[in-house]
């Protein structure tokens, strides 16, 4: 007799009649109906693999003992790549990132650094002859490297970084050299214990004359042995730099001197996906979690009602659900620019760097920042049960908000993004994500509050307050103060202007997308109401950048505050149905809270039950310490 599959009453109600078609969306996200089918099969693959379940919860483990068993997990993952039903690369994308690699490596995969960094930084600054050399090796998993550029002094100034290659013509060799503690490499991830080699970012001296940053392969360990090598503390011997920039003792400069900072623009592109996919997590999470909880009274004398019925937790939640489709659309559009520019790069065409770094510097900077916010809200949404570990919300955000740190602290990726718009707007030249700060900005300045008047009105924003740093700027420079003066006392008005610019380029991609995408009339419907919905939340937010910068009124705002509440009723039908169109595995959401099935409070007190100290009534510490303590009558 088939066990009957539980499923919550209220979740199974939520589920009928859907308007859509979910598997429509699932496609759209994935890719496409094949990429669907190979995602599934990749996940069945793996996750059915009774040696990479957990046989206790991470939590419990000592620090020690969680590396050891995700570096044992990550090791049999590696070994599965050669069977895997998708390929190795759609694998090993699979498994560095926040879907199924954290539903295996819930406290991070020790060889991610290999796959994210080490191979790219190879693959895209290595001559031909050093890639023939080690990216077989590297792909064989012959050698584990990373990528080591942040120290204990700097991780933004990269020009500030004090490990220093000095060329020795004589050996035509690279010495190496830690000159303080501040120089030491600090954070690269899988240094301390994993990698045996690694890209090190240092600054080049040649002929007595330092030439900036440049990335030297180094080995750091025996590959035998694992021992760090004899004087790897403070001294590094025969590295070799990782590019052609040195002929026979002369230094011959990159045609750009920013090239050696690609492999940064690479993952910064990558984790505007990873942090989306995070934010799908958490939105499912709360979303089911929200439709199973009842709490309260909205109707006097009636029974409590799910907690997904009050307009405040539909305000919580909607527009995050709304911005994980927002996010995965922008980051398409980023990702296909990456390809285009690197494409171009490679054959010597560098035009499309400066946009290429501007909106990669901006996406990452936007997504990382309000998916953290967005988490941390959708755990709220949670109360009490949101806030344990089991909910999955703590590594969620951990996983997010370091996001807005690595790869370019958030605010310094700003002001790099100021720096583009403000030297296009002066110049008047500039490429493709910029064009409406070229020429002035045309039509009406009349508001109206139709998808299309609301893009308007980003755009007017994101010129306008361009404009309005740039009248900072000369302001300060009619006062006689120096450039860099004049540019840190504008900084306020310089990151509003890039945060507008970000903001747009997400806006404009979902509006697109809806406008090119072949979409059933169902799912255009609830797509658009969501695109709304997330465009009017956003203007709210941040109407004082429109009220400064268009001729946006009082009675705009209130017109826009009806539509938007109107938006989350008409949407709140379909919030279980979109968020099961994400097609989340139960082991991918890790959390009792989202499960597809809504058996929560069961799945929780399980939960409870795996910690060690609810293994006996009364822990041996109670002998120790608190009964003694009940004697001493203090
Ligand atoms: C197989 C795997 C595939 C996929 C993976 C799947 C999932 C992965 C998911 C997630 C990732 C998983 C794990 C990742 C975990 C951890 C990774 C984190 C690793 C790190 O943190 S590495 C260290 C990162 N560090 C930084 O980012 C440092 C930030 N600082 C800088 O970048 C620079 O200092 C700076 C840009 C802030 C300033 O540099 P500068 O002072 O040299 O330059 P200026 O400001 O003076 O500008 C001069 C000029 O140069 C232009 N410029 C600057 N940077 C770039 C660039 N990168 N590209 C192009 N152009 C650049 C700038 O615009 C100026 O131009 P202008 O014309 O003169 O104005
Ligand atoms: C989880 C994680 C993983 C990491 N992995 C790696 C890795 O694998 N390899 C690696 O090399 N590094 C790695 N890093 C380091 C990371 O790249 C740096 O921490 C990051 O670049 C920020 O640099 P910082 O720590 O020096 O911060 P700082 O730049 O010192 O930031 C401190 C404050 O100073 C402000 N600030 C700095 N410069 C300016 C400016 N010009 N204008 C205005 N404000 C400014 C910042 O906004 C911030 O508020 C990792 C970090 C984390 C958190």
């Amino acid at each position: 007799m088939s066990k009957e599959i539980y499923e919550n009453p209220d979740l199974k109600k939520e589920r009928q009649n859907c308007p859509f078609n979910k598997e429509e969306i699932t496609h759209l996200l994935d890719g496409g109906k094949e990429k669907t089918i190979e995602r599934k099969q990749l996940e069945n693959y793996i996750l059915s693999d009774e040696q990479l379940k957990d046989a206790v919860p991470m939590e419990y483990l000592s620090h020690a003992d969680k590396y050891a068993e995700e570096l044992r997990k990550a090791c049999l993952l590696m070994h599965k790549l050669a069977d895997s039903p998708a390929g190795q690369v759609p694998t090993l994308r699979a498994l560095m990132g926040a879907g199924l690699g954290s539903a295996v490596l819930k406290e991070g995969n020790p060889l991610a650094l290999h796959y994210v960094m080490f191979i790219p930084a190879l693959m895209g600054q290595g001559t031909i002859d050093q890639q023939a050399k080690w990216l077989e090796k590297a792909y064989n998993l012959n050698m584990i490297g990373t990528y080591a550029q942040t120290e204990l002094g700097h991780g933004t100034f990269l020009r500030g970084l004090e490990t220093r290659a000095t060329y020795d013509p004589k050996t035509q060799e690279f010495i190496l050299e830690s000159p303080s503690l501040t120089a030491y490499k600090w954070w690269p991830g899988s240094l301390g214990k994993t990698a045996n080699y690694a890209v090190v970012m240092a600054q080049l001296y040649t002929k007595g004359k330092c030439e900036g940053t440049h990335p030297f392969m180094v080995q750091l360990r025996d590959e035998e042995t694992h021992e760090p090598l004899p004087g790897i503390v403070n001294m590094w011997l025969n590295p070799v730099c990782i590019s052609s920039y040195i002929h026979y003792g002369t230094y011959v400069k990159p045609t750009n001197s920013k090239l050696s900072y690609a492999t940064m623009v690479f993952v910064r592109v990558v984790v505007c996906q990873d942090v989306t996919t995070n934010l799908r997590k958490a939105v499912t999470i709360a979303t089911r979690y929200s439709c199973v909880r009842r709490q309260s009274e909205l109707k006097p004398g009636d029974r409590e009602p799910q907690v997904m019925d009050y307009q405040a937790q539909q305000n919580k939640l909607l527009p995050p659900l709304a911005a994980t489709f927002a996010f995965q659309l922008a980051a398409d559009h980023l990702w296909n620019l990456y390809h285009t520019a690197n494409n171009n790069i490679e054959q010597g065409d560098l035009e499309l760097l400066p946009d290429l770094h501007g909106l990669s510097c901006a996406l990452k900077a936007l997504c990382s920042s309000e998916a953290a916010n967005f988490v941390e809200v959708c755990r709220q949404s949670c109360g009490g049960h949101g806030y344990m570990s089991c909910s999955n919300f703590p590594r969620i955000y951990g996983q997010v908000t370091a996001a807005e740190t690595y790869e370019g602290e958030n605010t310094v990726l700003w002001l790099q993004v100021a720096r583009y718009l403000v030297k296009t707007r002066k110049e008047q030249s500039g490429g493709l994500s910029v064009k409406y700060l070229i020429g002035e900005e045309k039509g009406p300045k009349t508001v109206d509050t139709t998808l299309e008047g609301i893009v308007k009105l980003y755009r007017r924003a994101a010129v306008g307050l361009v404009d309005v740093a740039i009248a900072e700027l000369d302001k300060s420079g009619r006062k006689g103060e120096a450039p860099h003066d004049a540019w840190n006392h504008a900084a306020v008005y310089l990151i509003k202007a890039a945060q507008a610019h970000a903001r747009l380029f997400v806006v404009e991609s979902f509006v697109d997308s809806l406008k090119e995408g072949k979409l059933s009339a169902p799912v255009r419907t609830v797509l658009s109401q969501l695109c709304e919905l997330f465009i009017i939340y956003w203007l709210l937010e941040r109407s004082g950048d429109f009220f400064l910068c268009s001729n946006l009124t009082k009675q705009d705002l209130l017109l826009l505050n009806s539509k938007y509440v109107e938006l989350l009723a008409a949407i709140r039908p379909q919030a279980v149905n979109l968020v099961d169109s994400f097609d989340l595995r139960d082991e991918v959401l890790n959390s009792p809270l989202g499960c597809w099935d809504g058996n929560v409070y069961q799945r929780l007190f399980d939960e409870a039950a795996k910690s060690p100290l609810n293994q006996s009534n009364v822990h041996e510490s109670f002998h120790k310490y608190l009964k003694p303590l009940l004697k001493s009558n203090l």
